[in-house]
């Protein structure tokens, strides 16, 4: 019957190591109409326990995210289910081979689970265990009891965990990941099927039932398959975390580099880059400058403390960028010192946004332990070709001017930084104490 199936190329027939331990009754018959060669096993072995052993020393190496021992331990099971059958293919080897190559879908779905954590996921951890346990026991249990009667049992075992695990990978989290986990369930699905119709193929050759060991090989080669592919998906996973993970630094990173931490407007090297791009964009001289701070700053600071201090800070940022249009600049010059560059407009429209700031800040003020907040401005009209630098020079000779005068209002400068023309100054809000 042997030599009519398979002829001279059955190694597996020829090969002392599988018969031996298989010379007694069914199991006789069962090796005889395995549907593979011991090198095949062999081979299959070897391939899983490459993709295991790659995807650990990958992971040794690096920040291993939950979900990856998962994936080992479903790697490294399947690998030893796939030597149990190659190595020694005694009775007890082959009973505990099926529970060691069905596993793979469910403790690999338990370990997206874990990776996922934050995601929903349909069904519950528990009941993957629990189908588990129970599929792993009857395989089990079916092959070393009534050997030659385990084949459907141990087949249906492996369609219920497959199908059960790649639906539920199907309907897991959608998003960037969901591609890699979708591959997976459908390799799965596939895979659920393999053992099936290996046992029908053989059914039908032999005109008889088949033995277990006739989904044997298949079992062995379609955990293999998916092993690798476990492997690639398990990889593609990590590498995409990571990939995020690093996206992220990089915004906080950006982010910590150009925002003030305490108010949330521009710092002032970031303020000087956007001003600078804004001026070669623009008209030469269309754009006003301003340069302001709280008045007696530091008086808030000594009689109510540092933390009321930073409080005031962040209402003047916040009652900036109320009034700010999208194409204007803001930021924090250091200090109580904030500096807006307003496009396209002259000092006199200038003005009247400091005005409306103001009247903004106190409004925000009013509801606080803060006392009434005054600001003083000084503003230029830039001049064709004048960089932020040398115009907030001469910003800051005008709001030195608004501090003589008084504080708490706006003073515009023209001219040049040597000889300075100062307007009228325009009083704004409530005079400080
Ligand atoms: N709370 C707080 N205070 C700061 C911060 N940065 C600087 N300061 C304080 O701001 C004060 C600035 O005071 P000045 O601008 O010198 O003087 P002023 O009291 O505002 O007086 P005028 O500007 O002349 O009206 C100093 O006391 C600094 O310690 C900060 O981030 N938080």
């Amino acid at each position: 019957m042997v030599t009519k199936r398979f002829g001279r190329r059955s190694k597996a027939l020829q090969c002392t190591s599988l018969r031996k331990p298989l010379q007694r009754g069914g199991l006789n018959t069962m090796a005889a109409t395995m549907p593979a060669s011991i090198d095949l096993l062999l081979f299959a072995t070897v391939a899983q326990a490459a993709a295991a052993a790659s995807l650990t020393a990958f992971g040794l190496r690096r920040d291993r995210h939950p979900g990856w021992w998962w994936w080992l331990a479903a790697m490294w099971l399947t690998t030893a289910g796939a030597a149990c059958a190659a190595l020694a293919p005694g009775p007890w080897a082959l009973s505990l081979a099926p529970p060691l190559l069905l596993q793979w879908p469910l403790v690999t779905l338990m370990g997206l689970r874990r990776f996922h954590a934050r995601q929903h996921w349909p069904g519950h951890w528990g009941v993957d265990a629990t189908l588990l346990a129970v599929a792993s026991l009857v395989a089990w249990a079916v092959g070393l009891l009534t050997p030659e009667h385990a084949t459907w049992p141990v087949v249906v075992c492996g369609l219920a965990v497959h199908l059960y695990a790649a639906a539920v990978m199907f309907n897991g989290p959608a998003g960037s990941e969901a591609t890699p986990v979708h591959f997976l369930g459908g390799t799965v699905a596939l895979l659920a099927f393999a053992p099936g119709l290996a046992v029908l193929g053989t059914d039908l050759a032999t005109q008889a039932p088949a033995p277990p060991l006739a989904a044997h090989a298949a079992r062995v080669l379609a955990a293999t398959l998916g092993a690798i592919v476990l492997a690639f998906v398990a990889l593609t996973l990590l590498f995409e975390r990571t990939e995020r993970q690093l996206r992220e630094s990089r915004r906080r990173l950006r982010l910590l580099a150009n925002v003030d931490a305490l108010t949330q407007v521009p710092n002032r090297r970031r303020f000087n880059e956007l001003a600078t791009q804004a001026l070669r964009a623009d008209p030469p001289g269309s754009a006003v400058l301003l340069l302001f701070d709280i008045d007696h700053f530091k008086q808030i600071n000594d009689r109510l403390g540092h933390p009321a201090g930073d409080r005031a800070l962040c209402l003047v940022a916040g009652s900036v960028l109320e009034h700010l249009r999208a194409m204007d600049a803001a930021g924090r010059h250091g200090g109580d010192e904030f500096v807006l560059l307003l496009r396209r407009t002259n000092t006199q429209h200038a003005m009247g946004v400091a005005a409306r700031i103001v009247a903004e800040l106190q409004k925000r003020t009013q509801n606080t332990p803060l006392p009434p907040l005054s600001l003083s401005f000084g503003l230029v009209q830039l001049r064709g070709g004048e960089d932020i630098d040398a115009a907030l020079r001469r910003a800051d000779q005008a709001l030195y001017e608004a501090k003589r005068q008084g504080r708490s209002r706006a003073v515009a400068a023209s001219g040049d930084e040597d000889q300075p023309v100062f307007s009228e100054s325009r009083p704004l809000g409530l005079m400080p104490a």
